[in-house]
């Protein structure tokens, strides 16, 4: 019989404040912080970590943690024209990675532990009404993170995860389509390798990729399955980029990797975006 539980616990490593739920099944775990919703910590086997967390994270004065997997909503990146007509100055990457989320449903059984969390947003600058976001967290051989709205609105999202590579030199993602928009050069570009090494500052959009990828770190290899999504982000941000960004130490670059399973279409509509980590 496999040993499960859910549990609060103030904080994770240097965030030792942070009001976080860990999830455990059997040898696996995943600590999740109330913050955000963002998963910060998955290891399918004891000192197994999947994620990465910058030891520069924050999480006071409204700032989102770097790290684990933030949760983009209700738009990705700077807002298009439709999220901001009153021509504000809004968050990158939406409203709710620096939100405190509520507990919702907690669910123990043989078959996986789960964990929802919601939050309402009732001040969204191209929506009247209020949206009610969920997350659902499923941990058993897997860790599955699942977003869901039922709000008909213009609605981007992102499971932005940062994955925990051995150098940022062992790392291949594939298959990933031919096209891309590369948001480094702002161009269209085509790479007929169907697969991505890192080797330079990297910020790309891949449309229409597969519901299932493989992500080489190093000495292990993931599954990423993904669902609802209409692209796939793939960011590196490499030297230059790290030197800019306070809460990233300038060489970190070589140790993460984000794969990120997007939701980029603007029209008015439902949401639900999947992605699942299977340790292969
Ligand atoms: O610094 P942030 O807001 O977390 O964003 C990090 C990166 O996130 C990626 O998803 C974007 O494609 C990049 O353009 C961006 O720089």
């Amino acid at each position: 019989m496999v040993e499960t539980a859910i549990s609060q616990q103030t904080g994770f490593g240097h965030l030792t404040d942070l009001p976080c739920i860990k999830l455990q099944y059997g040898s696996a775990s995943a600590v999740i912080s109330l913050y955000g919703a963002q998963v910060l910590s998955y290891q399918p086997a004891a000192e197994n970590e999947i994620l990465w967390l910058s030891p520069k994270a924050q999480w006071h004065n409204q700032q989102a943690i770097r790290g684990g997997v933030p949760v983009c909503w209700p738009w990705f990146g700077a807002p298009a024209a439709v999220f901001n007509p009153q021509h504000s100055v809004l968050a990158n990457h939406g409203v709710v990675r620096n939100r405190l989320w509520q507990l919702g449903r907690q669910h123990c059984s043989a078959a996986g532990v789960s964990l929802t969390l919601t939050i309402t947003v009732d001040d969204l600058p191209h929506y009247q009404g209020s949206a009610t976001l969920q997350l659902c967290l499923t941990l058993n051989d897997s860790l599955t993170i699942a977003l869901n709205c039922n709000s008909v609105m213009p609605q981007q999202a992102a499971l932005h995860s940062y994955f925990a590579v051995d150098d940022i030199d062992s790392v291949l993602i594939r298959p990933l389509p031919e096209h891309y928009f590369d948001k480094v050069t702002d161009q269209e570009h085509r790479d007929r390798r169907c697969s991505t090494a890192i080797s330079d500052e990297t910020d790309r959009i891949y449309q229409h990729s597969a519901n299932q990828l493989r992500l080489d770190c190093g000495q292990q290899q993931l599954a990423l399955s993904q669902s609802g999504h209409d692209a796939t982000v793939v960011w590196n941000p490499w030297l230059q980029k790290s030197m800019a960004i306070s809460d990233l130490p300038d060489h970190s670059y070589r140790q993460f990797v984000c794969v990120e399973s997007a939701r980029l279409g603007l029209d008015s509509q439902t949401l639900t975006l999947s992605q699942q980590i299977t340790r292969l």
